[in-house]
């Protein structure tokens, strides 16, 4: 038997809002798999270069600091961690100025490069160890599923409808959905998501990935549909021999 034969890795991306972290950190959580949210990866560097005083617009320089990013991923679905030169920037990389400004990393691709080519590292690391064992990966984004792990044992386009995905983050930032918190939602969700999709197509699903559309669906019942997912996949008639 192979090395990292009977791990698994669940590749899922989508938009802003549509539930990716969540749903992920969950379904990882109950199959005992590692969690990679690579999407704290784009916000630490982003952290990293206005720490370092790196002008966001000034693209090599932006792509040299990636390159010595001290980044370390702590990837416990039950406790997931974050840490930049030693500092835990958990919290730090959540604030509406990294929310603003991440787009600027996202869109530039000697960043990405740099970035896709650490996720790919520490997806394979858990097919033989890492956090978890062996047993697998569960990574969310926006190109796992096309460009860093297309090779993902399964692979997810979680989706919602806007109107679904703004009402949630305004809930989630401002902890209301009315008119006022809708509006000041719609840059982080709308226009982010605009900018992001110049560089990766995360909008439809691309050949072999499955849709869940979350719209219509809570928190509980999108983990159920995804495990779905995972459950036919791990159905040796419906698995393909690596
Ligand atoms: N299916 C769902 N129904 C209702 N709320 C959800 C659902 N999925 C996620 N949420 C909530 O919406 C917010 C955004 O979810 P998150 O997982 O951060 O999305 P993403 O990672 O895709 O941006 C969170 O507060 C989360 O609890
Ligand atoms: N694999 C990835 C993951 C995230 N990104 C980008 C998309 C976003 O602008 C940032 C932050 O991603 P994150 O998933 O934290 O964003 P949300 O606010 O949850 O939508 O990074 C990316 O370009 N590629």
């Amino acid at each position: 038997m192979e090395a990292g034969e009977l791990s698994t890795v669940v590749a899922v991306d989508g938009p802003s809002g549509s539930g990716k972290s969540s749903v992920s950190r969950e379904v990882a959580r109950r199959l005992g798999l590692a969690y990679l949210d690579t999407g704290a990866m784009y916000r630490a560097a982003t952290w990293w270069c206005l720490d370092q005083g790196v002008p966001l617009g000034d693209g090599p320089a932006v792509a040299a600091a990636v390159r010595d990013l001290p980044l370390v991923m702590g990837m416990d679905p039950a406790a997931p961690t974050v840490t930049v030169g030693g500092r835990d920037v958990g919290a730090a990389i959540r604030s509406t100025e990294i929310s603003s400004q991440v787009s600027a990393v996202a869109t530039n691709l000697d960043a990405r490069a740099e970035l896709g080519r650490r996720q790919r590292e520490l997806i394979e690391a858990e097919r033989s160890g890492g956090w978890s064992g062996g047993r697998g990966v569960v990574a969310e984004g926006r190109d796992i599923t096309t460009v860093v792990a297309p090779d993902a044992d399964v692979r997810v386009l979680l989706t919602a409808d806007e109107a679904a995905r703004l009402a949630r983050r305004a809930r989630e930032v401002h902890g209301s959905d009315d008119a006022a918190a809708i509006a000041a939602t719609r840059d982080q969700v709308v226009r982010r998501d605009a900018d992001d999709s110049t560089v990766v197509e995360f909008q439809v699903a691309a050949d072999g990935v499955v849709t869940v559309d979350s719209s219509e669906l809570d928190l509980e019942q999108t983990v159920v549909a995804v495990l779905g997912v995972v459950g036919r996949a791990g159905d040796p008639q419906a698995r393909a021999p690596r």
